[in-house]
C-alpha cells in the first residue's frame, strides 16, 4: 500500500473552504428476496479544498469517485464522518452526466431550476439565459422536455447551466470528455479559461493528460478510502505503478 503522506504543494490554511473528514456512505443492496445488505461505497476519505485550486480524483471504476462528488455537492449525507464547510453559502455545482435533471421539464426550466437550487434569483438566472443557450447550442431543444434529450446534449446543457450560473465550487465528473467533438473543445477551452481565473475546481477523469494539465493537487481514491493525496505527479506515479490498474474494485 502506498503511503498516503507523499508531498503536498499545501497551500494556505486560511485559503481552505471545505474539507472532508473520515467519510463514509453505504448503499443498500437486494441480497435475495428479503434481505437487504449494507455496501460501503465510500469507508473513509479525508481531504481539504482550497480556494482556487483545481483539485482532481483519480481512482478505477466503481471505487467511489462519483459518490464522493455527491457528498461533496451535499445531495447525499454521508453515513460517518463529516463535512465541514469553511465558508458559510459556499454554492457547489455538480456537474455529470444525467444529474439532477427533471426529465419532463423543458432544459430552459431546468435551467432555471439548476441555478435557484444553487441559491441565485430568478431575474439574475433569467439575465444569463441568452448565453447558456447560446453555449448549449441545442436549438429548439432547448424548449423541449430533457427526458427527449440524448446523453450528449444532457452533457451540453448541464454544462452550460452550471458554467454560467458561476458557484463558487464546480465539480466535474468526467464531463469534459464527453459531448460530440465541436462541443468537448468548447467546454474543455471554457473550463481551462475557468481554472485560470482562480474558480475552484473537483475534477474526476480517468484522462492522465488532462489530470497533468489542469490539477493543482491530486486525491487517489481506492475501494472507498484516499490512498494518496498531494503533488500530482507523486500521485499519478503511485496509481500508475500498477497499484490502481486493472483488477475490479475491491468489495
Ligand atoms: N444506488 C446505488 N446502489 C447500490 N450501489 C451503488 C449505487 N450507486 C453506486 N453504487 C456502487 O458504489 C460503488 C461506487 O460507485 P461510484 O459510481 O461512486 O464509483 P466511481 O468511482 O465513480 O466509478 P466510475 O469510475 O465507473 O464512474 C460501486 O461499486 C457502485 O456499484
Amino acid at each position: 500500500m502506498v503511503s498516503n503522506t507523499l508531498k503536498r504543494q499545501t497551500p494556505a490554511t486560511e485559503d481552505k473552504i471545505l474539507s472532508l473528514e473520515n467519510i463514509g456512505l453505504y448503499y443498500s443492496r437486494r441480497q435475495g428476496i428479503l434481505k437487504r445488505s449494507r455496501f460501503w461505497a465510500l469507508k473513509d476519505v479525508s481531504f481539504d479544498l482550497y480556494t482556487g485550486e483545481t483539485l482532481g480524483v483519480i481512482g478505477r471504476n466503481g471505487v467511489g469517485k462519483s459518490t464522493l462528488l455527491r457528498v461533496l455537492a451535499g445531495i447525499v449525507a454521508p453515513d460517518t464522518g463529516r463535512v465541514v464547510v469553511h465558508r458559510p453559502g459556499l454554492r457547489i455545482s455538480l456537474i455529470s452526466i444525467g444529474a439532477g435533471f427533471v426529465g419532463h421539464l423543458s432544459g430552459r426550466e431546468n435551467a432555471i431550476l439548476s441555478g435557484m437550487m444553487l441559491g441565485a434569483k430568478k431575474e439574475e438566472i433569467l439575465s444569463r439565459m441568452d448565453q447558456i443557450m447560446a453555449f448549449a447550442d441545442l436549438g429548439s431543444f432547448f424548449d423541449e422536455p430533457v427526458n427527449t434529450y440524448s446523453t450528449g446534449m444532457r452533457a451540453r446543457l448541464g454544462f452550460s447551466a452550471a458554467y454560467y450560473l458561476d458557484p463558487d465550487v464546480i465539480l466535474l465528473d468526467e464531463v469534459l470528455g464527453v459531448g460530440d467533438e465541436a462541443f468537448r473543445i468548447k467546454s474543455t477551452d471554457a473550463m481551462k479559461e475557468r481554472i485560470k481565473s482562480e474558480k475552484t475546481v473537483v475534477l474526476v477523469s480517468h484522462t492522465v493528460p488532462l489530470i497533468r494539465e489542469l490539477c493543482d493537487r491530486l486525491v487517489w481514491i481506492e475501494g472507498g478510502k484516499t490512498m494518496a493525496h498531494g503533488d500530482v505527479a507523486d500521485v499519478l506515479d503511485a496509481y500508475l505503478s500498477g497499484a490502481g490498474q486493472g483488477r475490479p474494485p475491491s468489495k
